[in-house]
């Protein structure tokens, strides 16, 4: 099999692509304006077009590790050219507090996003519903992992628990420390398949990560090449092929995402517009057409800028959206998930 088929590629990117003189290509590792990339026969350092910079708008514009890309490779020394990205399957996003317009993408196109919940002190179910949330918003499938196994007495009760509340998405038992339940992990991944590990810190994401790697972690993961100089540098991939099959993203920003619990952070992020509106004659003021409303005075008076104020708008109905999705019942009424979830049982079980 080539190298494009285990990264991912299929007839879905193809169809993508066209037909085209360019060559497809996925990003491993992102840098400061340059990125790693991976063709079928290379990896080369690459950057955008002075076009592609031109025409992008927001920083979700721009590509992202686990994108798919068209590029034109260097002949000679120098950095492929990345043209254009192909339309994502699904992203993980971060927010900048605040600041709506710029998400940042933390990672593209995953299909299985491994949510991982510990089963001592980490097991929470609010907290499950949150992530399988976040997951389906992305675009990803879930599979809620309960780890650390070894340290619950009751493990298969918490795990009819966690079954109820994700209704229908597998959920595994494992324990890093006694191999329970790796296997089957494992047997979720299916060829060209890329896979994420995402949960709170300390619950084990990380020896996760590496029984799925195995012993050729530091051959995988860090490899070793010769820069410019013709010294062997160390650099770090974000995106892994796992030696069995499948292809893992493992980048710094997909660690940090604490998914929906940075909710009041964000929110902390408005503190002037809410200092404002405890400024309105009414207290349930819908900043519209009251008297006395202290934020459409401010706009007036150039204290606060519109713009600020619709991110504002934008981010409460975002808030109350989730909040809305929270009740897992309503969440499955909707067509689309319930189309995703049969989906997931059917690959599952057939
Ligand atoms: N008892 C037990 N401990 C585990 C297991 N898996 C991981 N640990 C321990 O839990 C701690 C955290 O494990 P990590 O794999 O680093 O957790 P992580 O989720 O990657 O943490 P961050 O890097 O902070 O996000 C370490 O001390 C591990 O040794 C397990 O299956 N059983
Ligand atoms: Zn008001």
């Amino acid at each position: 099999m080539n190298t494009l088929t285990k990264l991912g590629w299929n007839n879905d990117w193809q169809e993508k692509a066209g037909s085209s003189d360019l060559t497809p290509a996925r990003i491993i590792t992102e840098y400061k304006n340059l990125y790693k990339i991976q063709t079928d026969t290379s990896i080369y350092l690459a950057e955008v077009t002075g076009k592609f910079r031109h025409q992008a708008t927001v920083r979700e514009d721009f590509p992202a590790v686990g994108d798919w890309v068209m590029v034109s490779t260097p002949s000679g020394e120098g950095h492929a050219m990345i043209q254009r990205i192909l339309e994502r399957t699904s992203k993980f996003s971060r927010k900048a507090a605040g600041d709506l317009t710029n998400e940042q993408i933390v990672a593209a196109n995953i299909d299985i996003a491994f949510l991982v919940m510990s089963l001592n002190h980490d097991f929470n179910l609010r907290r499950l519903e949150r992530y399988l949330i976040a997951a389906w918003e992305s675009g990803a499938n879930p599979v809620v992992v309960l780890s650390k196994a070894d340290l619950c007495d009751n493990s298969d009760e918490k795990a009819e628990e966690a079954a109820s509340a994700a209704m229908g998405v597998p959920v595994l038992v494992t324990s890093a420390y006694n191999g329970t339940g790796l296997d089957e992990l494992n047997s979720h991944i299916d060829e060209g398949m890329t896979v994420a590990v995402m949960g709170s810190s300390g619950v084990g994401k990380s020896s996760i990560i590496n029984a799925l790697i195995g012993e050729n972690k530091m051959l995988v993961n860090d490899i070793r090449e010769d820069d410019s100089k013709g010294k062997h540098t160390t650099t770090h991939r974000e995106l892994i092929m796992l030696p069995d099959k499948g292809v893992i993203i493992d980048t710094p920003g997909m660690r940090e995402l604490q998914l929906w619990e940075s909710d009041s952070r964000i929110t902390h992020g408005f503190q002037d517009v809410e200092a404002l509106a405890e400024h309105c004659q009414f207290r349930d003021c819908q900043h519209e057409t009251e008297p006395g409303c202290a934020i459409r005075q401010a706009i007036e008076d150039g204290e606060l800028e519109q713009e600020r104020y619709h991110s504002y708008v934008k981010l409460q109905k975002e808030l109350a959206y989730i909040e809305r999705k929270t009740d897992m019942r309503e969440q499955l009424l909707e067509k689309k998930k319930w189309k995703k979830i049969s989906q997931l049982q059917k690959s599952h079980y057939k």
